[in-house]
């Protein structure tokens, strides 16, 4: 079997905001392709590591290497999905996904192409021409994840970015981002503090303790298929050993 490529180089990381120390000496790995949840409890620090991975916040400590290099968002293509909604409510479904590849300069044929191929993936395509008054929380959420995943970026990361929407939802959303993610395999950083969720989407989960956070453990799920089946045996065990782990935090 092939090595596995290491993309992301996480080394002594800390990130102290006055005498607040919220992130202390995190080293992990992120390997090519792969998708990896990050846990922890509320107020950890968790969209803190989000804006200093990406370097969007200065760090006070350690270092961010992609692909041999320091990461730079100026650099390096990466997308964010949020909590919070993101869409440009003056452009359709359409035209909201395409942004980040008319900024870069792409040839309209090959826009075109994509889009269309993201927005069958993620089930938007009859939405296409609709505008995002007139779809719900979990559409908007769709076209946030599309119009990341269209760019093909080196790190897509997403922090809570389900938090918002219902179970049934949730459920829909899940499954799409698994279809995505299989297709593009792009290397993703998924931030939640729903175990289940954890355990459905990734391949590896990092669970981190309170301030002043370390990673604590993690915890392999690639040898699960997808898509998962959350009464599975093997399911149920990592869910509580995940558990299990967060209980003694
Ligand atoms: N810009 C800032 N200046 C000072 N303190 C900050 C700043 N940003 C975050 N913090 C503090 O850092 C800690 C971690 O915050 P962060 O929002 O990263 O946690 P979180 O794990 O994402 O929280 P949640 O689970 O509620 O989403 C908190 O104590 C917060 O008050």
């Amino acid at each position: 079997m092939a090595a596995k490529k290491v993309k992301i180089q996480v080394r002594d990381l800390c990130k102290h905001f006055g005498d607040l120390v919220v992130l202390n000496d995190i080293n992990f790995d992120i390997y090519d392709s792969e998708f990896l949840c990050v846990v922890g409890p509320t107020g950890c620090g968790k969209t803190t590591f989000c804006n200093v991975v990406t370097r969007l916040m200065p760090i006070t400590k350690g270092s961010v290497i992609m692909d041999g290099e320091p990461v730079d968002f100026k650099k390096h293509n990466i997308s964010f999905v949020f909590q919070e909604p993101s869409c440009l409510p003056w452009r359709t479904v359409w035209d909201n996904v395409k942004i980040g590849l008319e900024i870069k300069g792409y040839p309209k044929s090959e826009i075109k192409e994509r889009v269309g191929n993201v927005l069958d993936l993620t089930g938007l395509t009859k939405f296409k021409d609709f505008f995002p008054n007139q779809i719900s929380a979990g559409m908007k959420q769709r076209v946030a994840i599309a119009r990341a995943f269209v760019t093909e970026p080196d790190m897509l990361l997403m922090d809570e970015p389900f938090g918002q929407l219902d179970t049934s939802t949730r459920f829909h959303i899940e499954n799409s981002l698994v279809r995505l993610w299989q297709k593009t395999k792009q290397t993703v950083i998924f931030v939640t503090h729903n175990l289940e969720e954890a355990v459905y989407l990734s391949e590896r989960i990092l669970v981190c303790t309170p301030k002043p956070t370390k990673i604590k453990e993690e915890v392999m799920v690639d040898h699960l298929d997808y898509p998962r089946d959350i009464t599975d045996r093997e399911f149920v065990k990592i869910r509580k050993q995940v558990t299990d782990l967060v209980r003694w935090w």
